[in-house]
């Protein structure tokens, strides 16, 4: 199918009769791949029927990503192929894939921030002609998305959009485009959850009712459980597990996912006696504009030894800037950041000697060298230290290997080896290194953004006891997360920030409401008169 635009053709691709369900749409056979002399895939085979909603599970690092990469032509499999409808066709390329109807909704957006949704839609065809006829493309988006339960706005900025928005876009831009065939790598880990059962509900129905095959990656059982017909489950690069989801029990996926492995125990909370002085103070904060889209003023953060303040929010109410302020990623307009009552600015020294850790958003892009290796990354805070913590003019490659085995081990990081590219990890075990990087040596102050982002369960499970134990040794968390479960659970106290300001405290745990966190994450002035900040 080639890229289109008119509604018919969309709707009649769509229109799949009922007779062809049932069997596969699309199949991966024997599909193998190795990195030198890593077998990241192993003859896996996977089949999507037509009008099914089919699951992909497994741990980090255990082949998700490149086996859909094999389907889609990104990767080129040692061994196996791709049959749609019943015929095998070579997938050279992506733009193949999309020819085919394949299409992918990745975990980070890939539209144009400065384009309107129409624009981004239109400018994403294949076939843009020199010249457009914007009227003529409206019209026929326009009876496009009468025919679509999500909506959009088309006129409006993408940055201008909520996360859900932007999401919802982007799979009625693979719609748009004519995919019979829609992967999508976790795509409600940026939404709410209200957006993310909308999203996870309306691919449901798309299946069933347009007869196209859809493959869900996620870590959520509970997304598995609610939407999906059948699953598929990968374990170190091959296929341990397939069945219908409504014959299997979360502990049944579970086990698949991970065999007999007992998960990381989540350590007692230890008891404050002492308050303590604030270890991160943050006074009339200010960056960007009041009221734009990502800004910060905030008047008043602390964060004491042994307490974890948990920010909730939103994405892009003001969470991220707060943490390049603190991490030195972005410079206030105004205000002040004080780390144990002396002025911070974040710089490499500042942070070794106040003992800031800090583990950011996209942790390959903010907190890595992608081409170098595991070991050297690992080594970012400590190779130009002795164990006494004493300079060191020549960097130990013996000791900085060693360290790098341990923390791998600890931390249970897959890589191939310890020399290997940093870029070459999958997304769940880079996060891993980073923070097996930033917790370990001592820690006064660990501001930690959805350190749980992408991760397994047995993963999720690992870091939080990990977060846990830091403040329990004493150290103060600043733990930003658009997971509101995540930030329940593990905070001492939690702030909400609404565009940019913090309108709501309350304490973490089982005191905390959810509903009423929920309603000042969401700006409802009325929970907030309830309220209100403190
Ligand atoms: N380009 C590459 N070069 C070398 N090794 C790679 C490359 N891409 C992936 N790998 C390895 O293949 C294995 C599978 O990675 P993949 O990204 O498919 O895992 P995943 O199941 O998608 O994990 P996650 O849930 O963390 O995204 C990992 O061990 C990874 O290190």
């Amino acid at each position: 199918m080639s890229a289109l635009a008119e509604p018919e053709a969309i709707e009649a691709a769509l229109a799949e009769p009922a007779a062809r369900r049932d069997r596969p749409l699309l199949e991966a056979v024997g599909l193998t791949k190795h990195f030198g002399s890593f077998t990241a895939l192993d003859h896996v085979s996977i089949a999507l029927n037509a009008g099914e909603f089919h699951a992909l599970l497994g741990e980090n690092g255990a082949g998700k990503s490149t086996l859909v990469k094999c389907m889609l032509g990104y990767y080129h499999p040692d061994e196996g192929g791709v049959i749609l409808d019943g015929r095998e066709q070579p997938i050279a390329s992506p733009r193949d894939a999309r020819r085919l109807g394949i299409g992918m909704v990745y975990q980070h957006f890939t539209l144009v921030p400065s384009m309107t949704v129409l624009e981004n839609l239109v400018m994403s065809r294949a076939d843009v002609p020199g010249y457009i006829d914007w009227r003529a493309e409206r019209r026929s988006l326009e009876a496009f998305l009468q025919t679509m339960p999500l909506k959009v706005p088309l006129d409006t900025k993408v940055d201008r959009l909520s996360s859900g928005e932007r999401q919802k876009t982007e799979i009625l831009k693979q719609l748009y485009l004519g995919s019979r065939v829609l992967v999508l790598d976790e795509p409600t880990s940026v939404l709410t959850p209200d957006e993310a059962r909308e999203v996870l509900g309306f691919l449901r129905s798309l299946a069933s009712e347009s007869g196209m095959a859809v493959l869900l990656i996620t870590h959520k059982f509970a997304e598995v459980t609610a939407f999906c017909d059948r699953v598929t489950v990968l374990r170190k690069g091959a296929k341990v597990g397939e069945g219908r989801v409504a014959a299997l029990s979360t502990a049944e996926m579970a086990e698949m996912m991970i065999g007999e492995r007992e998960l990381a125990a989540v350590p007692e909370r230890v008891a404050r006696s002492e308050p303590g002085e604030p270890v991160l103070q943050v006074e009339k904060l200010v960056s960007g504009d009041a009221g734009t889209r990502g800004s910060v003023q905030i008047d008043r953060l602390e964060v004491r030894p042994g307490e974890i303040v948990g920010i909730a929010g939103i994405s892009g109410n003001g969470q991220t800037r707060l943490v390049e302020l603190i991490s030195g990623q972005a410079r206030p307009d105004g205000g002040e950041i004080r780390v144990k009552g002396k002025a911070y600015d974040a710089s490499r020294a500042a942070a070794q000697a106040m003992k800031v850790r800090c583990l950011p958003e996209e942790p390959l892009r903010n907190a890595c060298v992608g081409k170098m290796s595991v070991a050297e990354n690992l080594a970012f805070r400590s190779f130009d230290r002795d164990a006494d913590g004493k300079r060191r003019r020549l960097v130990d490659k013996g000791s900085m290997r060693r360290e790098a085995e341990r923390l791998i081990a600890a931390y249970s990081v897959k890589t191939q080896s310890p020399s290997a590219r940093i870029e070459t990890l999958s997304g769940g075990n880079v996060q891993r290194a980073v923070l097996a990087r930033e917790l370990s040596g001592e820690t006064d102050l660990l501001v930690a953004a959805n350190p749980c982002f992408g991760l397994d369960f047995g993963a999720v499970a690992d870091i939080r006891a990990q977060i846990l134990a830091a403040r329990n040794r004493g150290a103060a968390v600043l733990l930003v997360s658009e997971d509101l479960d995540e930030v329940v659970a593990l905070s001492d106290r939690i702030a909400v920030m609404f565009e940019g300001r913090i309108v709501f405290e309350c304490q973490g745990g089982e005191k905390a409401d959810t509903r009423e966190i929920g309603a000042h994450m969401a700006g409802h002035s009325a929970a907030a008169s309830a309220g209100g900040p403190h």
